[in-house]
């Protein structure tokens, strides 16, 4: 009978990547038809300062690009939000070729791939390892890639991206605006979800940009020269590096959009 209370019934059976017990796991399919328009969702305001760019991280699942959060130099407010988030970092999720890669799902069409911007909670908690474990602790802004036009502003990342081809390589990298990234149109989902690697925690406010980025053939191939492995291990392409999708639950999608 929990199966029917929680619903269960009516998804496929948890996979064993889904964490024991988890409520609000990540990613998810989004539905467009099955949204909820709410029209007290605020636009999302994001001001980011590009002296607070640190470095690309190979962490041996994504490169990720770290920011100075010792301050509130690179914020974002409003959406759903019920403070100011500060920026950590930024990362990708791509396939091996370009039928997939995305996390999460728009009526159940991948895109290739899907860039996170991680923030964290610095007004109620002291650091982001704690607001890791916290519900509210997170939001992290999902844009989708899609196959067209050469992005510019990417492409400073790309040409660096072959100095970071093996896990745990790290090179600086400063004067980076990620803002360069998202899609103008103020449009996006929101849901109450989860960290997609390890910890796993259900701490993530999710706000996912309706509209996708263009980025070109080449800038996805780069990604796809980057390795899992670390230099002297057999080598192993760094691809197809995203979570399964997770059952919906209870929960609902908002759409701060009609
Ligand atoms: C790139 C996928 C990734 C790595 C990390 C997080 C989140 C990540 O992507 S995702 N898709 O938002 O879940 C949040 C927790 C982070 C981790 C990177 C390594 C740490 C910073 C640890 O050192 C302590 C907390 C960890
Ligand atoms: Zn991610």
């Amino acid at each position: 009978w929990v199966w029917v209370l929680q619903g269960w019934d009516r998804q496929d059976p948890p996979s064993p990547l889904t964490i024991p017990g988890g409520t609000r796991q990540s990613p998810i399919n989004i539905q467009w038809r099955d949204s909820v328009y709410d029209p007290f969702l605020k636009p999302l305001k994001i001001s980011y300062d590009p002296t607070t760019c640190l470095h690309i991280w190979n962490n041996g699942y994504s490169f990720l690009v770290e920011f100075d959060d010792s301050t509130d130099k690179s914020i974002i407010v409003g959406g759903p939000l019920e403070n100011q988030y500060r920026l950590k970092q930024f990362h990708f999720h791509w396939g091996a070729i370009n039928d997939w890669g995305s996390e999460h799902t728009v009526d159940s069409k991948f895109y290739p791939a899907e860039l996170h911007l991680v923030h964290w909670n610095a007004v109620d908690y002291p650091s982001f390892e704690d607001a890791v474990m916290e519900g509210n602790g997170l939001a992290v802004i999902g844009v989708f890639l899609k196959l067209g036009a050469r992005h510019e502003g990417l492409q400073t990342l790309v040409d660096a991206l072959p100095a970071v081809r093996h896990k745990d390589t790290v090179i600086e990298f400063d004067e980076f605006d990620p803002s360069c990234l998202i899609p103008s149109c103020p449009d996006y989902w929101t849901y109450a979800g989860s960290l997609t690697t390890p910890p796993l925690t259900e701490s993530v406010t999710w706000i996912i940009k309706k509209k996708p980025i263009e980025v070109d053939e080449d800038q996805l191939e780069a990604f796809r020269t980057l390795l899992f492995t670390s230099d002297g291990e057999e080598e192993r392409r760094m691809v197809d590096n995203f979570r399964p999708l997770q059952p919906l639950m209870n929960r609902t999608v908002r759409s701060s959009f009609q």
